[in-house]
């Protein structure tokens, strides 16, 4: 299967082409461009699952994920509304257009598992599936020939699973790296400081490598220092599978349980009085010290239902800091304000505009001998 690291490259390409693009944007007066990264991010985050989920289908399943991200343009647009019980069964201009939609990408999706199917036993001979639609076109029809029959994985599921794949992996990462370059920007002397790592591990122009990304360490206590602050997903739920105590509450069978994710990272019986404010070192020891609680960190959730784009996230989300801190320096734009907001999941509420300055423009030619 297509892992993180072989999509490191193709990645890498693509946030480098979008710091170019930034440069050629720039004022020429100034060399500064401002930028929402809120937006700009989602292009990155949404080209690494199309490539983890379609590889080599990487064509068709970006015409797929466009039609599923004007779905979720709908979806979001009405959780911001006010529930109505039965509203969304109403045929609204809105309510049709998403069903027009959804059938569509349905459409979309089925004709190419059939095409991919047909090619399912090249590919078998050749190894195995690269990517994610071939791995669950192999297991739809791999499951008879077990020692230990499964029930094969039907195309209604696959077409299920691509959709929770691109909702699960685009946005998500996008509002990581987007909360990263905030904090970032508002703290210039953690922003120097993982530069300077940047530039001794990685060097000021190459794309970097996983070995060199598996060194930057202040990066990977700055995502996490992110990633507790501003968690993406701010909770997750549970089902009681049977009638239990919990922190001296009886919770009957079948109970849902909200875990507040959010609340639990910005908890200072876990995390000390200085729970709420930016401070990367306190990941220095690694995650498990990092609080009071070896589980109070728990972004990507935790146990057997816990997040499976975890690695993916992180390796995709350090490449891509660490790309914009060897080409940029940044601040934040007058325009911003801070206001996080929750739209599924912890947004900007009104964007993120940044400030940035290419670092090549900022140096002297002597820089360049
Ligand atoms: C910073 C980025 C991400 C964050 C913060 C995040 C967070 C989460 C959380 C909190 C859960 C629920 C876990 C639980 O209830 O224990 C989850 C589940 C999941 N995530 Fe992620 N995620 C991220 C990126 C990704 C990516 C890139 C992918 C896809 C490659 C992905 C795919 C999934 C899937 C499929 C599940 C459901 C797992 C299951 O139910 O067994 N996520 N994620």
């Amino acid at each position: 299967m297509a892992t993180p690291q072989m999509l490191l490259p193709f990645i890498g390409k693509t946030v480098v082409d979008m710091a170019e693009k930034w440069v050629t944007m720039a004022d020429p007066a100034s060399g500064e461009v401002e930028i929402d990264v809120s937006e700009w991010f989602q292009i990155v985050t949404e080209d690494a699952i199309t490539r983890t989920a379609f590889g080599r289908s990487y064509e068709d399943g970006k015409a797929v994920f466009k039609l599923q991200t004007q779905l979720m343009a709908f979806a979001s647009e009405a959780f911001r509304k006010v529930f109505i019980p039965g509203y969304r069964f109403l045929p609204t201009k809105k309510n049709t257009s998403s069903w027009k939609l959804d059938k569509e990408i349905r459409k979309n999706l089925v004709t190419l598992i059939g095409r991919r199917q047909e090619a399912t036993d090249d590919e078998r001979l050749q190894g195995c599936a690269k990517d994610l639609l071939g791995l669950m076109i192999n297991a739809s029809s791999n499951g008879g020939r077990r020692r230990q029959p499964v029930s094969p994985i039907s195309v209604n599921d696959i077409v299920e699973e691509c959709k929770t794949f691109f909702f699960a992996g685009k946005q998500t990462t996008s509002n990581l790296l987007t909360w990263t370059t905030v904090v970032l920007a508002m703290h210039p002397e953690w922003q120097e400081r993982a530069r300077q790592e940047v530039l001794e591990v990685c060097g000021a122009h190459d794309i970097p490598c996983r070995e060199q990304l598996a060194k930057l360490k202040t990066v990977s206590m700055i995502l996490n220092e992110t990633l507790r602050l501003y968690p993406p997903a701010v909770a997750t739920v549970r089902r009681a599978k049977s009638n239990v105590v919990l922190g001296g509450y009886h919770i009957p069978r079948d109970t849902e349980l909200l875990i507040p994710i959010m609340a639990v990272h910005h908890d200072a019986r876990l995390w000390g009085p200085d729970a709420t404010q930016f401070n990367p070192a306190r990941f220095a020891d690694g995650v498990a010290r990092a609080a009071k609680h070896p589980t109070a960190f728990i972004p990507f959730g935790l146990g057997a239902r816990m997040c499976i784009g975890q690695n993916l996230a992180l390796l995709e989300a350090k490449l891509t800091v660490a790309i914009i801190l060897q080409r940029f320096e940044f601040r934040l734009s007058p325009k911003y304000v801070h206001a996080p907001t929750v739209l599924m999941l912890l947004h900007p509420q009104y964007g993120a505009p940044v400030i940035f300055r290419s670092r090549s423009s900022s140096q002297t030619p002597d820089h360049h001998l």
